[in-house]
């Protein structure tokens, strides 16, 4: 049984490792403390880089000796393994370490096995403690290791009446500076921002995430099936930070761009969960359900915290039939969208344990349709505008009973506007 120190370590070792967010992937995040035979904290440490120090190695150098017969609080099963850097379970045996509580055990089975270790030679191991708290600061890599897809972040920014923009095309901020601030956190904490040929076309958004000091640029990844949205002077192009478009079989690559090619979402199998979606008729029709209007340039991005100029010609659904035309009798052709799970296991092999999505509907749609959503964000303006395309289009979801059911993690009010942090209920536990 833990004690109450020890409770209050396991919670300080979950702050600790957040701390590594944004910076040690294709690694976990990890927090360790280091309590001394009274219960003292006497060593703190967190897991900082990939290829550097554990957390329970930086935890026990700052203990020194004062860690013998002590209590080594960590939020991950300590490793058992060699990679590139020695297994934990010996260095926590070599300081002395009497008792080790961790939270979470290590589901890699490679480094898998400590707790056994430090067992069989007389530590006192107890599992589980503030597990869920552990579970979440460490969702993207526990996800990444557990499914082999990255753990996927749906962000949208929306007016309280759900729409993402202005029916007539106008433009301006949806949310405030606060809450675009908050969305270059989450692109730190990222390995990839994903984007439809739709945003990317009618924002131009340059995807970066700025203002936070050490992070590393998320690789952008462009989701272009036509290949006719990423064209050269784009600001994805523009800087050293990598970009990835991923488009069709068969379609030519843009000369210099790194691309991957996708196959197609089978049709048959996601005809009925495929939005239907009328495009707009203009040449490289768009992939995520926007249509293309040009944008003026700011320093900012304009991705969806604008009443965005996409929304002038969105035309999610079906459109309602002119006066006196014919009803039409065939069903608009589902849109052929990419292969989302290919997408995910493409990223997943070139190191990519987290995502964020960030547009627009249609995309975030096959995203929900595919079971690929993970966590949703979604940043509520204090605005109505009574039209206009909603967050999401389709998803497959067709009837009440097919609702996407969501267990609301957090609610924080940013500056005038509300952030909704959300998670996908397992199957079958929510009815509503
Ligand atoms: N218990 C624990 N503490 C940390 O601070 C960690 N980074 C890990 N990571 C585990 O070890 C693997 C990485 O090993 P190398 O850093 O490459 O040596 C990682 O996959 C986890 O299983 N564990």
């Amino acid at each position: 049984m833990a004690t109450a120190a020890e409770a209050a370590a396991m919670r300080r070792a979950v702050a600790l490792a957040a701390r590594g967010l944004g910076f040690t992937s294709p690694n976990p995040v990890v927090g360790c403390v280091v309590l001394d035979a009274t219960g003292e904290t006497v060593g703190e440490g967190y897991h900082q880089r990939a290829g550097g120090p554990h957390a329970e190695v930086h935890a026990l150098r700052a203990a020194g000796e004062r860690a013998r017969g002590g209590t080594a609080v960590v939020t991950l099963e300590p490793c058992n393994h060699t990679g590139r850097t020695g297994p934990c379970a010996q260095a926590l045996l070599d300081a002395g370490i009497a008792r080790v509580v961790y939270a979470v055990a290590d589901p890699t089975p490679d480094a898998t096995g400590g707790a056994a270790t430090l067992r069989a030679a007389g530590v006192d191991v107890e599992h589980g403690l503030l597990a869920d708290e552990a579970e979440t600061v460490n969702t993207a890599w526990l996800t990444s290791v557990r499914t082999g897809r990255p753990h996927v972040t749906w962000k949208y920014a929306a007016t309280l009446d759900g729409r993402v923009a202005a029916a007539d095309g106008s433009s301006r901020w949806i949310t405030s500076a606060a809450s675009r601030a908050d969305v270059h956190r989450l692109r730190a904490e990222c390995d990839a921002v994903v984007v439809g040929s739709g945003t990317q076309r009618a924002d131009d958004p340059h995807l970066a995430a700025r203002g936070i000091e050490g992070a590393a640029q998320p690789l952008r990844v462009v989701v272009d099936t036509h290949g006719t949205a990423v064209r050269p002077g784009a600001r994805v192009l523009d800087d050293a930070a990598p970009t990835l478009v991923a488009v069709a079989e068969g379609v030519e690559p843009l000369p210099g761009v790194a691309t991957l090619h996708l196959p197609y979402a089978d049709q048959n199998a996601d005809a009925e969960h495929l939005p239907y979606v009328e495009r707009a008729p203009r040449a490289g029709g768009n992939d995520d359900g926007t249509s293309a209007r040009p944008g003026t340039e700011d320093d900012e991005d304009r991705l969806e915290h604008r009443f965005t100029a996409s929304g002038g010609a969105y035309r999610a659904q079906r459109p309602a039939p002119r006066p006196g035309s014919p009803t039409p009798q065939q069903p608009a052709q589902p849109a052929r969208g990419l292969d989302i799970h290919a997408l995910l296991a493409e990223l997943h092999a070139r190191g990519v344990r987290s995502v964020l999505l960030e547009g627009g509907p249609t995309l975030a749609g096959a995203f929900v349709a595919a079971g690929a959503v993970d966590r949703v964000v979604g940043y509520l303006a204090p605005a109505l505008l009574g039209a206009g395309p909603a967050a999401l289009t389709g998803g497959g979801i067709t009837t009440i009973t097919e609702a996407l059911r969501l267990d609301v993690r957090e609610c924080v009010a940013l500056g005038p506007d509300l952030r909704i942090t959300a998670t996908v209920a397992a199957p079958g536990t929510k009815e509503h």
